[in-house]
């Protein structure tokens, strides 16, 4: 493990652990100095700690509940555009993607100062950049996810295959790791206990040594050089101020509040106990009360809880259960004591180049020094040595290499300068030490996850600008459109209203314009309209029942051909209706929403037989009036078996004949009904027209002489009886003689009169006549079709309006919570920023 130290000589306790080296000129010692800076430092460690816990904390809520945290991922450096008068110029360009998406590529510059942020890359950026010999940071170290599986898989192939959710879960879990982790920091920041092994030859006076450190003889000296038990000194305080000594059997897990893992012993015991063949296997714990003030006790020193370790002297035996000892991770530092008069014996070497392997700086103690005669040869000679074994060390000889004589420093009142230094040093080494072993992991280990969390809130405030950006373009796009949709939507309405209603209006006008116009013209024995019907030619007296029935047959067609072009008007009328719902769906549904195909077909409407059980009592008689249809698929009059009945009365109207020659002039309503009651000369007329012409046979003049005479014999009065008898076959003859030259002419007359009648008769109180009844059923039908493409309408615009109500609201959601999302990654970094700052990382990582 390689390590790096920096002296001990500082004056400036803010950066006295990190920059020692700088002022390895100044020799005053102020171990206050470093203390002050250590613990300062352990402060400042304990905050950025807890702080980066509730960032992280903070983190993992806002994933849960906020917003989906992007796992963002640099993509190989774009090549830097390195201007040939700027070599060297790094830009930090570098091109980001998102785990979840690695297809989409954000160009962004990458400066890694005290902060390592990201920003979207602008040109102007890349000018302004200041130049950084730095090279990007690549991306994640501590909240990297491994997101490989198998050696084939790409990254690329499997996280397209992950959600954002997924990822962010996964993310997660890394944060929740790092929490436990940063609490395990927590407590090595806060354990405060620090191992000094002292070791070296053989009767080095490694006791006296220690003894001089503690400024007691506590360590039993010149023992018989077979002792090996390891003696630990530690401050009384940790055994509740009580001095003594704990004997623990070797392999035997110490636990100070577990009696039985130890036995007790006195400290006036030591010297037996150590001088004991049988403490081999030993392993002594001794409480010590240290009353020197903090700045001059080792132990009691108020910054780390030092406690050292007397090990035995090396020889052959020991020097592996040294060396063992010496590697353990505890060992903050070992101190090597050789004399002054030996120099380093065969152990010494072998034991410090393995330790320098593994401890790149040994605190060296060269003691009795007070025996050399020749002090500058004797420090030459073990510094050349000291270079060969530990080459840092030696770099560092100032203050890691020391010529003392730990015997005179147990002297009291007696100036021991070098001693002092010696102290000094080491007290300083151990700290120093310490803020390498204990706490620079943790500064590095903090200054990677703060980087790892600047570059996630960078991201994802990359990430959030975007989503604000294409949520307010969105908005600026919709939303005008709903605003149109909101003011238009009564506009439509009424719109959608009218058409209906004046549809249905002038569909209904129109129709009665155009049956009453043929009813009329029905009721004179014309043809309702010009249409393909055709009046039948008078086939002349014998035919003229047969004419009766193919007139009445021939208007009763022509009606019904107006009726079918009333229902041709109405389709064109609801053609153009359904035309002009189409331009207001133009007009009022936003592009993109789907338009009614379906094509309105014209032919369809009038066509389907309506049934008795639908409709109102009306439409229940809609079948006595119901017309051809485009298909002939309702009953048309000409149809109707009760229509096309032919009978007398069809040839001769009574009451007309007789209005035309002694009628008042006025034709009542009641007139023109059949059931209307006959006189007696109406029936005379009847008789005679029936002797005439009954069974379409003609009867002889004579016939009709005889006729007349039998008739005459009705009379009583002789004298009536003989004039009666020519007046009436004059008048009998002049009239049938009228009666057959007219019928041409007054047979579709009076069939076009009794037609018209017939169909406008009104048989209920509740029906209508021809004209409404129909002109009803084809308003009704075209405000049917009115209605249908209204409703399509109308459902296509409500559903527009509350997909863009919905688009709108969503859009807008989308930006809120960019917008926050924005200015809470930036207030991460900005917090990751000052937990940097303030617990001082990124200088000495
Ligand atoms: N003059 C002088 N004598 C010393 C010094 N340090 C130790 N001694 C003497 O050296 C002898 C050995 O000292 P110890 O402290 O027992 O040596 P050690 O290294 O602990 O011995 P082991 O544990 O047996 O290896 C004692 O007689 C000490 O008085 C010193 O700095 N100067």
């Amino acid at each position: 493990m390689s390590q790096a130290y920096y002296p001990a000589r500082v004056t400036s306790p803010t950066k006295a652990l990190a920059n020692f080296s700088s002022f390895s000129a100044d020799r005053q010692l102020k171990v206050e100095d470093v203390q002050e800076a250590y613990i300062e430092q352990k402060d400042r460690l304990v905050n950025a700690i807890d702080a980066t816990q509730s960032v992280l904390n903070d983190i993992r809520t806002f994933n849960k509940n906020e917003w989906i945290i992007r796992y963002p991922q640099y993509k190989e450096a774009i090549e830097t555009i390195a201007p040939s008068d700027s070599p060297g110029r790094k830009s930090g360009c570098r091109s980001l993607t998102f785990a979840d998406d690695p297809s989409s590529e954000t160009p962004v510059v990458v400066r890694k100062k005290l902060q390592r942020s990201v920003t979207i890359s602008h040109i102007s950026d890349k000018a302004e950049e200041e130049e950084s010999d730095e090279n990007p940071s690549s991306d994640f170290s501590v909240l990297r996810l491994d997101l490989k599986i198998g050696p084939h898989s790409s990254v690329v192939s499997l996280v397209s295959q992950l959600e954002k959710s997924s990822i962010a879960n996964l993310l997660d879990d890394r944060i929740v790791a790092s929490i436990n982790h940063i609490d395990r920091l927590r407590l090595r920041v806060e354990d405060t206990s620090s191992k000094v092994l002292v070791t070296g030859d053989l009767n080095a006076g490694k006791s006296t040594f220690v003894n001089a450190l503690l400024r007691r003889e506590v360590m039993p000296v010149d023992q018989q050089p077979c002792t090996t038990a390891f003696c630990e000194v530690h401050d009384a305080a940790e055994n509740n101020g009580t001095e003594e000594v704990h004997l623990i059997s070797l392999g035997t897990p110490y636990d100070i509040s577990d009696e039985s893992t130890y036995t007790r012993a006195s400290l006036a015991d030591l010297e037996e106990i150590v001088g004991d063949n049988d403490s081999n296997d030993r392993f002594l714990k001794l409480y010590l009360a240290d009353t020197r003030t903090p700045s001059e006790s080792l132990l009691n020193n108020g910054v780390v809880d030092i406690s050292l370790v007397d090990a035995p002297g090396l020889n052959r035996d020991s020097l592996k259960t040294t060396a063992l000892f010496a590697r353990q991770e505890e060992i903050d530092v070992v101190v090597f004591v050789v004399s002054a008069e030996n120099h380093f014996t065969l152990s010494a070497r072998e034991f410090l180049s393995n330790a320098s392997k593994e401890k790149a700086y040994l605190f060296i103690v060269v003691n009795k020094f007070d025996q050399i005669k020749n002090k500058e040869k004797c420090r030459r000679l073990v510094l050349d040595q000291v270079k060969e074994l530990s080459p840092r060390t030696y770099e560092n000889a100032d203050d890691l290499v020391h010529f003392v004589d730990s015997a005179a420093a147990l002297q009291p009142y007696t100036a021991n300068p070098s001693f002092d230094d010696l102290e000094s040093s080491l007290r300083s080494f151990v700290l120093v030490k310490r803020s390498r072993s204990k706490l620079h992991p943790v500064s590095t280990y903090l200054n990677n996850l703060l980087g790892d969390i600047e570059l996630l809130a960078g991201a994802n405030a990359i990430v959030a600008e975007s989503e604000l950006v294409q949520a307010n373009e969105s908005l600026a796009e919709v939303k005008p459109i709903l605003e149109k949709m909101k003011s238009g939507r009564e506009t439509l309405e009424e719109n959608l209203e009218t058409l209906e209603e004046e549809g249905a209006i002038v569909a209904s006008s129109k129709s009665k314009a155009i049956l009453s116009a043929a009813l009329e013209r029905v009721g004179q024995g014309k043809l309702g309209v010009d249409a393909s019907v055709s009046m039948p030619a008078y086939p002349g007296l014998f035919g003229i029942w047969d004419y009766a029935r193919d007139v009445r047959k021939a208007l009763l067609a022509s009606l019904d051909a107006a009726v079918s072009l009333s229902e041709n008007e109405a389709r064109l009328i609801t053609s153009n209706g359904v035309s002009k719902v189409k331009e207001l769906a133009e007009e009022h549904l936003p592009a993109g929403v789907e338009r009614n195909k379906r094509m309105f077909m014209p032919e369809a409407m009038f066509s389907t037989v309506r049934k008795a059980s639908k409709g109102s009592t009306k439409s229940r008689r809609i079948p006595s009036i119901s017309p051809g249809g485009a298909y002939g698929l309702g009953i048309g009059l000409s149809q109707r078996a009760d229509m096309l009945e032919t009978t007398f009365l069809d040839l001769f109207d009574v009451h007309h004949q007789f209005w035309l020659h002694f009628g008042d002039g006025q034709l009542s309503r009641k007139d023109d009904d059949d059931t209307s009651a006959t006189t007696a000369l109406g029936l005379a007329s009847v008789g005679v027209g029936a002797l005439t012409m009954v069974g379409g046979q003609a009867v002889g003049a004579k016939g009709l002489i005889e006729g007349i005479i039998r008739v005459t014999d009705l009379f009583g009065n002789e004298t009536v009886r003989k004039w009666a008898a020519p007046v009436l076959g004059a008048v009998t003859i002049g009239m049938t003689a009228y009666l057959i030259l007219e019928l041409p002419s007054s047979i579709p007359k009076t069939v076009g009169r009794r037609v018209k009648a017939s169909v406008i008769r009104q048989d209920k109180e509740d029906e209508l006549p021809f004209t409404d009844s129909h002109a009803l059923r084809i308003s009704r039908e075209t405000r049917k079709v009115l209605r249908l493409a209204s409703w399509d309408l109308r459902g296509r615009f409500n559903g527009a309006l509350e997909e863009q109500g919905n688009e709108v609201k969503a859009k807008e959601e989308m930006a809120r919570k960019a917008t926050r999302a924005t200015q809470w990654f930036t207030d991460i970094g900005k917090r990751s920023e000052e937990i940097r700052v303030n617990a001082d990382l990124g200088t000495d990582a």
